[in-house]
């Protein structure tokens, strides 16, 4: 990212393992039950309902009608009387304001469920220590190696787990190795991989394949990964590195298997691709076997995949060592450990909250032992990153939101911001719509955005489906990210970790926001069984930053002043916003052509499996099906919390109603369980995603490397190469690492410089 202020809208890893609900018909599960009818409860008793309409939504809770009583909890100012919000401006236009002009935003501030109070338990974090004094040159490590660390990574000293592992893996055993995120794993094992290869008596030939084999989970790891070794290399060009993780046609990979790897970098499912198809592949000489990220290696559901690896690996090779290394050690981060390493260190760098005055307590080697319930459990987070939570009704999660990202980048200096939601669809809604009402998007200014739109600061996007750019995530290492955002919740406390963990990188500073619903708070005590310790934010002290900007005043007809302060004014600025998100939403220059018959439309998808962009009927408004695709997938990604998280997470427990006006929408959609989930199949990608020629190059890059190490140098044979690879180059690895987000491209995360 940029030196200026950025924010990074990002969508985390699937939910592989989590098991999907049935989600309307579903039974409810007897906490989800209670809860639910405790909010029906609360609804009762604040005297306020929800539209009568909204009550017969089969998908949201009913409430029962009752007078005006102000939200509790939140603004413990006396609630305005009669806040008559902003008039649209929805233009002339408009259909339905033309018929009836009077559309309002409607209270963001009333039939809101109470905001439980946090009663989070204090835990004691674990916490390590980063960098310690020694240096590399300390190692018994190839001359030529310390020098490319010292001048090509520019490190000089280790970190904790550098010096843990590299000793002892020098001295060949297997390791089981635990340490928090953004301590330097990577140079832990590649540093020893590379010292011992390039030592090895009878040089090493790029015909004899796989020394190596380093398994990660991501695609965007794999390349971080194969950079570093690429790196460590140079000294030692007659090792050739390589890396296979899709994305790149099959046959262009094989054909750079059969001329020869020798530390082979892979995610598992590609790698067991080609061990079922690729008759080149060989593991005879393997002297290392890394499994790195194990823990999201599991989170992404790849535990058969690393059997069949191993199944084929011992068929062929006995002898080599063995590296497993975590960020948390997890149940199934202790059964991997146990079927893929022999004998091994456990190495974890220490908890220094414990013990800070035994000096002993600097290292924890140890031979492999059964681990306690709490140790598996425990999180080490970096010293540097402060947590905190916020609790907001659905209604006020979109504004809630934009506020936040406005403080901090629009008020406050060199702040760099990444928000995670829970879809693609949600990180192209809300980038869209920040894109074009916080920013002002392109051209004249139009309703739907604000008049002091800020140019200050920008908006990346990232995420799956964005074919050929980088899908960030988990592994990254992007650089001086201040702030961690998650609009929507990790289904595990290891998710959480490695989220924040984008943050407080290798001993920086660095914080993270967690958005909860009211009827989610319980998860702050879920985390809190993890040692994961958070401080709460109030909903009002992050609105109320809206009060530093005119722009968010409520105008008044003629000469009437607003005279609204300290509570009233933050609720009636937020109303503003919220009508300007609305406005952009139901505005007429986002239609497109053919209306009616896409009102008319009950799937929201075209003959070939596109979306119709065209309106849908929401109460009485017209918006972009693609809106409602939002909402749904929201719900659809709702739905697949794990079982441990179902009496937090629960579709049951969302008010529909509510959800809607965090996308923007004025009423729940009458049809939304009418548009087919067969959106999975929609073609969500557009024009501005295709740049297909920029993957040729990235391709050529890798080739370079992989065919100029100590053989073939010539660059023209590089250009051969690159050719050879054919159509595959232009589907190849679509992801790139750690540098990505350090070279904003306009509105857009795109590949870094050098791969163009
Ligand atoms: N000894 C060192 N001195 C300075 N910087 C270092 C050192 N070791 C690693 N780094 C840098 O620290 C950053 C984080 O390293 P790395 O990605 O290996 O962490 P990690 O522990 O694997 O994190 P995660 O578990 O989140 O993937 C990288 O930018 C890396 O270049």
């Amino acid at each position: 990212m940029a030196a200026t202020d950025r924010v990074l809208l990002h969508v985390p890893e699937p939910r592989a393992a989590a098991p999907r609900t049935r989600t309307f018909s579903r039974p409810r599960p007897a906490r989800a039950r209670r809860q639910a009818e405790a909010t029906k409860r609360r609804y009762r008793e604040s005297s306020e309902a929800p539209p009568a309409k909204r009550r017969s939504e089969a998908s949201c809770l009913p409430a029962k009608k009752t007078a005006g009583k102000e939200t509790q909890g939140t603004f413990q100012g006396k609630a305005p009387k009669t806040f008559s919000p902003k008039k649209s401006s929805a233009g002339g236009s408009d259909r339905n304001q033309e018929r009836k002009p009077g559309i309002k935003t409607s209270s963001l501030f009333k039939n809101n469920p109470e905001i439980p109070e946090l009663h989070r338990p204090v835990v004691k974090q674990v916490q390590e220590k980063v960098f310690t004094s020694d240096a590399f040159h300390e190692l018994d490590l190839h001359p030529h190696l310390i020098s490319t660390i010292n001048s090509v990574l520019k490190m000089s000293s280790m970190t904790s787990v550098q010096k843990q592992s590299i000793p002892v893996l020098l001295e060949g055993r297997d390791a089981l190795v635990r340490s928090q995120t953004g301590s330097g794993k990577t140079l832990a094992y590649c540093i020893p991989v590379v010292q011992s290869l390039q030592a090895m008596e009878s040089k090493i030939q790029r015909a004899d394949g796989p020394y190596a084999l380093i398994l990660v989970p991501t695609r965007e790891l794999a390349l971080q990964s194969f950079e570093t070794v690429q790196k460590l290399l140079k000294p030692f060009t007659w090792i050739v590195p390589g890396v296979l993780m899709g994305g790149e046609k099959r046959k262009s990979e094989k054909a750079r298997i059969r001329k020869g790897i020798n530390i082979l970098i892979s995610t598992p499912g590609r790698l067991v691709d080609h061990i079922k198809s690729t008759k080149n592949i060989h593991f005879s000489r393997i002297r290392w076997l890394i499994l790195d990220e194990a823990d999201r290696i599991l989170d992404l559901g790849f535990e058969k995949d690393i059997t069949v690896i191993l199944n084929a690996i011992n068929a062929e090779c006995q002898g080599r060592q063995n590296v497993l290394l975590s960020a948390t050690l997890t149940e199934g981060v202790a059964r991997l450990a146990d079927i893929s390493l022999h004998n091994p260190v456990s190495i974890s760098v220490p908890d220094e909250s414990h013990d800070r005055s035994d000096p002993k307590s600097r290292v924890v080697l140890e031979a492999s032992a059964p681990r306690t319930g709490s140790e598996l459990d425990s999180f080490a987070i970096p010293a540097g990153l402060d947590q905190h939570v916020t609790v907001v009704p659905s209604k006020l999660r979109l504004v809630s939101l934009a506020a936040f990202i406005l403080q901090k980048c629009k008020f406050e200096r060199d702040q760099k911001m990444v928000v995670f939601f829970s879809s693609c669809e949600l990180v192209e809604f809300h980038y869209n719509l920040f894109l074009q009402t916080l920013l002002g998007g392109s051209g004249a200014p139009a309703q739907g955005r604000l008049p002091s739109a800020s140019t200050q600061f920008g908006f990346l996007r990232l995420h799956g489906d964005m074919e050929q750019e980088d899908v960030a995530a988990r592994g990254l290492d992007l650089p001086q990210v201040t702030w961690i955002v998650q609009y929507n919740a990790p289904a595990s406390p290891a998710e959480y970790i490695h989220r924040i963990g984008r943050t407080a990188r290798i001993g920086c500073r660095g914080s993270s926001l967690l958005i909860l619903a009211p009827s989610e708070a319980e998860y702050v005590n879920s985390l809190a069984s993890h040692k994961i310790n958070i401080s709460e934010i109030k909903m009002e002290d992050i609105l109320s930053v809206l009060t530093k900007d005119d722009c968010f005043k409520r105008s008044r007809r003629g000469n009437q002043k607003s005279h609204a302060v300290g509570p009233q004014e933050i609720r009636e600025r937020a109303t503003v916003l919220q009508t300007v998100f609305e406005d952009y939403v139901h505005s007429s220059e986002r239609r497109v052509s053919g209306a009616k018959k896409g009102a008319q439309d009950t799937t929201g998808i075209k003959p070939d499996g596109s979306p119709h962009l065209s309106n849908s009927l929401v109460g009485e408004q017209t918006v972009n099906v693609m809106d409602i695709v939002t909402l749904q997938s929201f719900i659809r990604a709702y739905a697949t919390y794990p079982r441990e998280l179902k009496h937090i997470f629960h579709v049951r427990l969302l008010h529909l109603g509510h959800v809607a006006k965090s996308f923007g929408l004025r009423d729940a959609p009458k049809n939304l369980s009418a548009l087919s989930v067969k959106k999975k199949k929609a073609n969500l990608k557009r024009p501005d995603l295709q740049r297909r020629t920029q993957s040729r190059h990235r391709l050529a890059e890798i080739l370079r490397s992989e065919y100029s190490s100590g053989m073939e140098t010539s660059v023209a044979k590089v250009k051969k190469q690159s050719e050879c690879a054919g159509p595959g180059s232009q589907r190849p690895a679509s992801a790139v690492g750690k540098k990505q987000a350090q070279k904003p491209h306009g509105g857009t995360a795109r590949l870094p410089r050098k791969y163009l």
